[in-house]
């Protein structure tokens, strides 16, 4: 084969690399299903936990699998003291992303399973991650706030896991419609196929590594803005057109527009629309936009939906580029009271369970990855 004839797709845009029985992404009917469930259908009627369970193993969980599941989670909750002691060691000007990518390093060399990567093992470390990174993110954002280590906020073993998320994040119970919307978002972060950052994490489990190194590999292709980095930037973006409580829906919608209609002018990429496999609508978009018009509802927030629906307009009339999941989840989050650095350690508190189920998929039919290369550089010389 001469490098004429080589077919080069960059971004391995189209490439079928591998099967998976995980989820499926079809972007031909704008559907998602995890293990063959709807993900509207899971959202609308399971917990994450249950999700979680399912991506894992394949079947939804009996009663009694659940609550052997759900103690295995409760009593994984706390934030361990050595993940707190290199956590408080890092600075606040470190990334959150930073901070979460460096917990999931240390929760690994120091687990008491580290060296064993037997499926059972694997399984535990999975369940083990799932269960400790919102202490992470939760202690995270307070140490930020307060600007020096402090406390965390214990975990509470009567409260399911997104709830317990939010009262470790803000000190006190959320109510019962935020805790649904988050758990909402949970679920629909959850999976996605051979995205980057699962991918990323396959490639590491193919060279037979450990999940904990896959896992934070993967974190770290989820913190570029092209990724799971794009919730992050779209509040960037809201907040740079500027969220004026009081406005009316539709005098933001109008500035909205304008800041639109100049950014595309000046050919930016506009973080939270475009994707590689949707071209006509992500899947996920009218359950999160749902979730987040109750929370705009509940916080009494119409500037927020005027700024969202003035920018998806104006981008579908320029270019007809429509919404990812992360445009409905940034401003979702905003209005629970995150701080807009921490959207995407959200994400990943999330994909731990997509990206585990891959690994494991990966080891147990495993084949090193390892693409070529058409090589351009200066044809061989002489020194
Ligand atoms: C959970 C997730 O990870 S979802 C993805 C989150 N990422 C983002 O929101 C980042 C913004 N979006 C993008 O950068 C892209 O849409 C991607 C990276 C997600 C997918 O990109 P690709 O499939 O590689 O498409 P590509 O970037 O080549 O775009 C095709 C065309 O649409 C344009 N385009 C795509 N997305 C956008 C956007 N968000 N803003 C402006 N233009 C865009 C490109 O400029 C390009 O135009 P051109 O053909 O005139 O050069
Ligand atoms: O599939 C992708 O390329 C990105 C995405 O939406 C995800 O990871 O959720």
């Amino acid at each position: 084969m001469t490098s004429a004839t080589i077919e080069i797709r960059k971004g391995l845009a189209g490439v079928v690399v591998d099967s998976t029985a995980v989820s499926k992404v079809n972007p031909e009917t704008n559907s998602l299903l995890y293990r063959g469930y709807p993900v509207q259908d899971l959202a609308a009627n399971c917990s994450f936990e249950q999700v979680a369970y399912l991506l894992w193993n394949g079947e939804l969980p009996s009663p009694e699998e659940l609550a052997a599941f759900i103690q295995q989670e409760r009593a994984g909750r706390a934030l361990e003291p050595v993940v707190k002691q290199v956590v408080d060691a890092l600075p606040i000007t470190a990334h959150p992303m930073d901070v979460c990518r460096t917990a999931a390093s240390v929760m690994g060399a120091c687990h008491p399973l580290a060296g064993d990567s037997s499926p059972a093992a694997n399984m535990a470390k999975a369940l083990d991650l799932f269960a400790a990174m919102p202490a992470v993110v939760a202690y995270d954002q307070r140490r930020r706030r307060e600007g020096r280590p402090i406390e965390p906020v214990e975990p509470r073993a009567e409260l399911g896991y997104s709830a317990n998320f939010l009262w470790m994040s803000f000190g006190e119970e959320a109510a019962p419609e935020v805790v649904e919307a988050f758990d909402v978002s949970m679920i629909l972060y959850a999976e996605h196929s051979f995205n980057a950052s699962t991918f990323t994490g396959r490639v590491v489990t193919s060279t037979l590594s450990d999940l904990h190194s896959a896992v934070t590999a993967a974190i770290g292709a989820l913190k570029g803005p092209l990724h799971g980095g794009a919730n992050e930037a779209v509040m960037h973006t809201f907040e740079e057109i500027g969220i004026r409580s009081g406005e009316s829906g539709g005098e933001a919608a109008a500035r909205a527009k304008a800041w639109m209609e100049d950014a595309l002018a000046h050919k930016k990429k506009i973080m939270g629309f475009g994707h590689r496999v949707y071209k006509n609508g992500d899947s996920r978009v009218p359950t999160m936009k749902a979730a987040l018009d109750k929370m705009i509802a509940h916080y009494g927030r119409p500037e927020l939906l005027g700024l969202y629906n003035g920018l998806e307009q104006a981008m579908e009339e320029a270019k007809a580029i429509k919404p990812n999941l992360d445009y409905p989840a940034g401003p979702t989050y905003h209005l629970m009271g995150f701080d807009t650095e921490m959207f995407t350690p959200l994400f990943v508190a999330s994909r731990i369970t997509g990206w585990t189920a891959h690994i494991m998929e990966q080891a147990a039919a495993n084949s090193l990855i390892r693409p070529l290369s058409a090589y351009n550089g200066v044809e061989q010389r002489s020194l």
